[in-house]
């Protein structure tokens, strides 16, 4: 169980700032949605909660602040799906989702049983079992993106980063992987932050989201209250209409202009 807290978090690169004063709260087990236009801060703001880019406030796990911890005890509370990974040489996929243990596994650094059932449970989830001893070299697009995401989930840390976790992904392999993450957060308490482009699966499985515009926090809420067709007008100029699935959650569809 792990409550994730930012406070005025701002990050950048050299001397540009991209993300400017963040705060926020995601409680134990819930589901932050981070969305927002293209170059809007979203990737650049997890990677400001790993420390992985120049950044100053706050970002705080249970109350301690994870910034300045050893990459091992950090990797044991958080962790991260990049948008763009790069991937090790010469590794196969089973080796690669086994990095995901590492920072569990003993002085001897070999895994045990128990490590080999969550990645046998997590490559079986994402439809990966029959890639187990390909090369990462050899996979598809989508195969890879769900590999990485696979290694993340692996960690089995108290929060879960994933940037664009759907890109590349069919609609049946993106529903597999969301409801997988869905349910590690009901079932272990996960705290789940997700970046999403695309708006209606993110008001599907997020609790609450945050729509960032030039780093900033443009808007905040439950997603019926940020997903309305004004504020996507305004933050995206965007044409879109707001429907409604059966579940009552809103479907984000695009209105094709005037030719
Ligand atoms: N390594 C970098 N060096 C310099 N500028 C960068 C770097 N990475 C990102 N930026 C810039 O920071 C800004 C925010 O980028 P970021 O990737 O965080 O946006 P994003 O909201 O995730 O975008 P997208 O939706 O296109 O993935 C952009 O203007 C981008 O050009």
């Amino acid at each position: 169980m792990s409550t994730l807290e930012l406070d005025e978090l701002s990050a950048g690169y050299r001397r540009r700032t991209v993300v400017s004063g963040v705060s926020t709260r995601v409680d134990s087990g819930s589901w932050l949605g981070i969305i927002g236009p293209n170059g809007s801060g979203k990737s650049t703001l997890l990677k400001a909660m790993l420390g992985l880019v120049r950044h100053e406030g706050r970002v705080l796990v249970d109350g301690r602040a994870v910034t300045g911890l050893r990459h091992r005890d950090r990797a044991r509370m958080i962790g991260y799906a990049p948008q763009i990974p790069q991937l090790p040489v010469g590794l196969t996929v089973t080796d690669y989702v086994l990095l995901g243990r590492t920072p569990h596994l003993g002085p001897l650094g070999r895994e045990g049983s128990a490590d080999l059932d969550v990645i046998g449970q997590v490559l079986e989830r994402l439809d990966l079992s029959d890639l187990a001893g390909r090369a990462l070299s050899t996979l598809s697009g989508g195969e890879r993106q769900r590999t990485v995401l696979a290694r993340a989930i692996a960690q089995r840390a108290g929060v879960l980063l994933l940037d664009e976790p759907t890109t590349g992904l069919d609609v049946g392999h993106a529903q597999a992987l969301l409801d997988l993450v869905d349910e590690l957060r009901a079932e272990l308490g996960t705290t789940v932050v997700s970046t999403l482009h695309d708006l209606t699966l993110a008001g599907q499985y997020a609790d609450r989201l945050v729509l960032l515009e030039n780093g900033r926090v443009a808007a905040e809420g439950s997603p019926a209250d940020v997903l309305t067709a004004p504020l996507l007008a305004e933050r995206y100029a965007a044409r879109v209409s707001i429907l409604h699935a059966p579940d009552g959650s809103p479907v984000v569809a695009p209105v094709r202009g005037r030719g």
